[in-house]
């Protein structure tokens, strides 16, 4: 270990992310009452430009006058590039009131994009006085967020979570493919005639673990197009989970179950991860730094990436 110990990231649950346009106010009510521990209203790219402001309207009503009960709440902005983002900004800080927990930055490039909406934020923070500080979230979804996604982990105390969103990375690197997220039916390799499909996402979420994990950070997985395919979100949700991730975004309510389970550690896991905390207890007593546990080798490590396990599940539980 470095002489820098790893920051823990945020305590908190974060399997879904249940997303939905703000320029669609009825379905508000069902995201409030779903299972999904973070809510993201949108005011992006779900967002027709011309709706905008209506939309950017709909939302701080909502913010203020629905009950949101436990959950996380998130609003997305426009991106940088766009005319929108600091009028949402500047609304959302100073009509949004305190129960908006987050704010959600699309499209970083550079450490800088975050330190711009930081600044702007902070402002309004002192000059309204507002009591907790809001948080941010951030997606890579560029060539350029994926180039710097380390400086822009480090760029704030305001940030708490990281996703890969899939459709605009993409489309940033020019990748052949209409897909968001999942397999890719051109993405394999052949061995004597035979096709394994590879996980053209993978590099990416690694580099945003390691960049999160480093700055204690969640690091989060984003969309899965695909709502009809219970089967290959399940896949890709627990590709991310061994990899590190926390979570997964929902596009559509039918996915939020499908995220809770595969990031709710199961009982036999939590079981076992017990298991050999108690086993290495004994071990320790024995004067032993390893041991064997079910015919296999567990040691010092062994209860770090244990209590991995259990440290997820009592957070779930509380
Ligand atoms: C791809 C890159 C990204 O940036 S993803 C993040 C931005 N995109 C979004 O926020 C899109 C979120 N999803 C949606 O807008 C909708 O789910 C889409 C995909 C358009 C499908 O809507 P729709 O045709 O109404 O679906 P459906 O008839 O199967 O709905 C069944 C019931 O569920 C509701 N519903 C729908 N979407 C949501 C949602 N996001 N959150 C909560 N509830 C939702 C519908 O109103 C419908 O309810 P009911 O059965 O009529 O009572
Ligand atoms: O914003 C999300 C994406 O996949 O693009
Ligand atoms: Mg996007």
């Amino acid at each position: 270990m470095s002489f820098r110990l790893q920051p823990a990231a945020p305590a908190r649950p974060n399997r879904c992310q249940l997303f939905g346009p703000g320029s669609r106010p009825a379905i508000f009510e069902k995201m409030a009452t779903s299972a999904a521990d973070v809510i993201n209203i949108d005011l992006e790219d779900s967002v027709a430009p011309s709706d905008k402001e209506t939309a950017r309207a709909n939302v701080i009503k909502a913010i203020n006058e629905m009950d949101w009960g436990t959950k996380y709440l998130s609003v997305r902005i426009n991106g940088l590039d766009t005319p929108w983002w600091y009028r949402d900004v500047v609304d959302l800080l100073e009509q949004g009131g305190e129960r908006l927990n987050q704010i959600m930055i699309p499209k970083v490039g550079c450490a800088e994009d975050v330190y711009a909406v930081d600044a702007l934020v902070t402002a309004i923070e002192r000059a309204t006085g507002r009591k907790t500080p809001i948080t941010f979230e951030v997606i890579i979804e560029s060539a350029a967020g994926i180039a710097h996604v380390e400086a822009i982990a480090a760029s704030s105390p305001r940030l708490q979570a990281m996703s890969l969103g899939a459709a605009d990375f993409a489309a940033s690197m020019g990748m052949q493919t209409t897909g968001i997220g999942g397999t890719q039916a051109n993405y394999y390799m052949l061995h004597e005639g035979a096709k394994y499909w590879s996980d053209p996402w993978h590099w990416a979420q690694t580099a945003i673990v390691a960049a999160c994990r480093t700055h204690g950070i969640l690091p989060v997985d984003g969309p899965f197009g695909d709502f009809s395919d219970d089967e290959g979100f399940r896949a890709q949700a627990l590709r991310s989970a061994t990899l590190g991730m926390v979570g997964k975004w929902a596009i559509h309510p039918k996915q939020v179950a499908l995220a809770n389970e595969v990031f709710t550690p199961s009982d036999e896991a939590v079981a076992e991860a017990r298991e050999i905390l108690a086993a290495m207890d004994a071990a320790k007593a024995r004067g032993e730094g390893a041991t064997v546990y079910k015919g296999r080798l567990v040691d010092i490590a062994s209860i770090k990436q244990a209590e991995v396990i259990v440290r997820q599940s009592e957070m779930i539980a509380r």
